[in-house]
């Protein structure tokens, strides 16, 4: 396995979040990851979605296999730290794409040897096509069908976005998915990143992306199909302790840089975890990175 250079970082200062871990597990990835201090982001407030301090990591992987392999077996070990706290419910938000996918199909491969407490994990999603239940293209069904299978799974915590059949309009399901969130905070968030650096359904140089004040919106006229959604907003995504990117691909590697280094009119820019954000990335969605940004 190759993987693993770090530089871009921030005092690992948890702040502390509603509902997301900031216990021993995330100061000891900090500290064990080694990476050097730079000066803290500047304070977010509510309508500038500026990213939280945290470490950041970038791990570089030859291949997407073996990037979804490494995934899903750091996935789980985290998991399983998190839930040392015998009191902990962890928070995980999940999102859909190919490599996320595939990384659910490798978690479920490693669960008979792991001592994953599938009653104390609470999942989420960041974003869905709103269409019906039975639409291939929900993003829902397909995780659902992985996991289910094999996790028994607590139908209480567990919190897909609402179906385009019995609700008028996807600003109504965001209300409602608002308020089923509540002020939970994400102990870990799984984001896909599209080669416009869009990252849930939040698209540059979109009204998604300046949705200052809601917490999850519909999205009408997504750049992408289909053209209905919703998502989780910037600061939203932001109220997670671990912000793990799973980006594969060179079509992606511009976005890539772009994000890695900030960049505010890309929301991959914007969004960090307030402890920890990992770039997982194959050598193709690397490949415009300074070559310093990687180590293997
Ligand atoms: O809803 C969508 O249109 C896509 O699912 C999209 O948002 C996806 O998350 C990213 O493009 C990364 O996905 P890949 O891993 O498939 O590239």
């Amino acid at each position: 396995m190759t993987a693993d250079a770090a530089d871009h970082s921030a005092p690992p200062v948890p702040p502390a979040l509603p509902g997301a871990g900031t216990g021993p597990g995330e100061a000891s990835v900090a500290a064990a990851s080694g990476e050097p201090a730079a000066p803290a982001a500047e304070e977010a407030s509510a309508s500038e979605p500026v990213a939280p301090a945290g470490v950041e990591t970038v791990a570089r992987y030859a291949s997407s296999t073996e990037l979804v392999e490494a995934v899903a077996e750091r996935l789980l070990e985290r998991l399983e730290t998190l839930q040392a706290d015998p009191e902990k419910v962890v928070q995980l938000c999940l999102t859909g794409g190919r490599t996320a996918t595939r990384v659910y199909t490798a978690l479920t491969e490693r669960l008979d040897a792991s001592t994953l407490d599938t009653q104390r994990l609470e999942l989420w999603w960041s974003d869905e096509r709103f269409v019906a239940t039975e639409d291939p293209d929900r993003h829902a069904g397909h995780v659902l069908a992985i996991l289910a299978g094999k996790l028994s799974m607590r139908s209480d915590l567990t919190h897909p976005m609402p179906a385009a059949d019995g609700l008028a309009d996807s600003a109504a399901a965001a209300a409602s998915y608002g308020k089923e969130l509540g002020e939970t905070g994400f102990d870990i968030c799984l984001l896909g990143m599209g080669p416009d650096g869009h990252v849930a359904s939040v698209f540059p140089d979109h009204p998604s992306f300046e949705a200052a004040g809601h917490p999850v919106i519909g999205v009408t006229d997504s750049p992408f199909p289909p053209s209905e959604r919703i998502s989780l907003t910037v600061p939203t995504l932001n109220r997670s302790a671990e912000v793990w990117f799973l980006v594969t691909g060179d079509e992606k590697a511009d976005a890539v840089r772009r994000s890695v280094a900030g960049d505010p009119t890309v929301p991959a820019g914007v969004v960090r975890g307030s402890v920890h954000t990992w770039w997982f990335l194959d050598r193709p969605a690397a490949s415009a990175l300074p070559y310093h940004s990687c180590s293997f």
